[in-house]
């Protein structure tokens, strides 16, 4: 019997596979994407995990069977373990963080920043995600930095942001200006909607390099050096296909 107030909601658990954007990119690892989102982003690339019309495929899960399903994937060997969603900061994470850390295994965390754990202080790397304008949310500052002081700095934080057009991009130089330690991870919005459980998943890649190319420029040119700028890598490799 699952207590619910430790369970957590899990939309979908995979891999491993690599880490396909900002600072762990490339790096081998298990997702855990849990079910439910604060914020609805115009253009998000998960909707399985946040429209309630997916809330079907949903399961409250203990921290136990999530650890089974996460030692399983790995074969029992410690990886990194991403957590994302939806907003993972919704779940109760404490639990498996220091289950996953007694066997070896780190964690990194994904989230808009709207919503503010104690555990995130336990977490090895800590990715805020602010929406840009082009989203259509509305950024609350004060609870993106209520996460960064949660943290203690205790584990790497970074800023990771969406660019789409100019708006985008002036805000995300907004954002690097209000965290000036925090490193800057700049990647180009995906336009392709979203088709949750369509097989063929296409992207459109020829978009995605141009806003790639355009950002690069955009850097260079204002001398932003402390930036830097990554495509989301698994969606070169397979589209908006699930579970990679
Ligand atoms: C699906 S979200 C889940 C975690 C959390 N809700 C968040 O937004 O940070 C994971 C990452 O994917 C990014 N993302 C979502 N849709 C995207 C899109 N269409 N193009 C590029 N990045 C996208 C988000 O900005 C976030 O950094
Ligand atoms: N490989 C891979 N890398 C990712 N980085 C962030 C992802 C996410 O959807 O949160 C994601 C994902 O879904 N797959
Ligand atoms: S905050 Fe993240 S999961 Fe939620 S709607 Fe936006 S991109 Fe999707
Ligand atoms: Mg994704």
């Amino acid at each position: 019997m699952t207590n619910t107030h430790s369970a957590i909601r899990v939309s979908e658990i995979f891999g491993p596979t690599i880490q396909g954007e900002g600072v762990l990119i490339g790096l081998p690892t298990v997702f855990i994407r849990t079910g439910g989102c604060d914020y609805r982003c115009s253009w998000c690339d998960s909707l399985h995990a946040v429209d309630k019309q997916f809330r079907h495929e949903w399961e409250m899960m203990s921290c136990e069977a999530v650890w089974q399903n996460v030692l399983a994937l790995s074969g029992g060997r410690p990886l990194m373990v991403s957590l994302s969603g939806g907003n993972p900061a919704i779940q109760p994470f404490g639990a498996l963080i220091k289950r996953g850390h007694d066997e070896g295994y780190q964690f990194a965390l994904e989230t808009q920043g709207s919503v503010v754990k104690e555990w995130f202080a336990e977490l090895d790397v800590l990715i805020l995600s602010p929406k840009p304008p082009s989203s259509q949310m509305t950024t609350n500052w004060a609870a993106i930095e209520a996460c960064f002081q949660a943290a203690q700095d205790k584990p790497q934080v970074v800023l990771k942001l969406v660019v789409f057009d100019e708006n985008d991009y002036a805000f995300a130089k907004q954002a690097a200006a209000r965290f000036p330690r925090l490193p800057v991870y700049l990647q180009p919005g995906n336009h392709t909607p979203p088709r949750p459980g369509d097989e063929d998943a296409s992207v459109d890649v020829d978009g995605i390099m141009k806003r790639m190319e355009w950002l690069v420029d955009s850097v260079t040119h204002d001398r932003w050096f402390e930036a830097r700028v990554l495509p989301q890598l698994h969606v070169l490799l397979w589209g908006n296909k699930r579970g990679v």
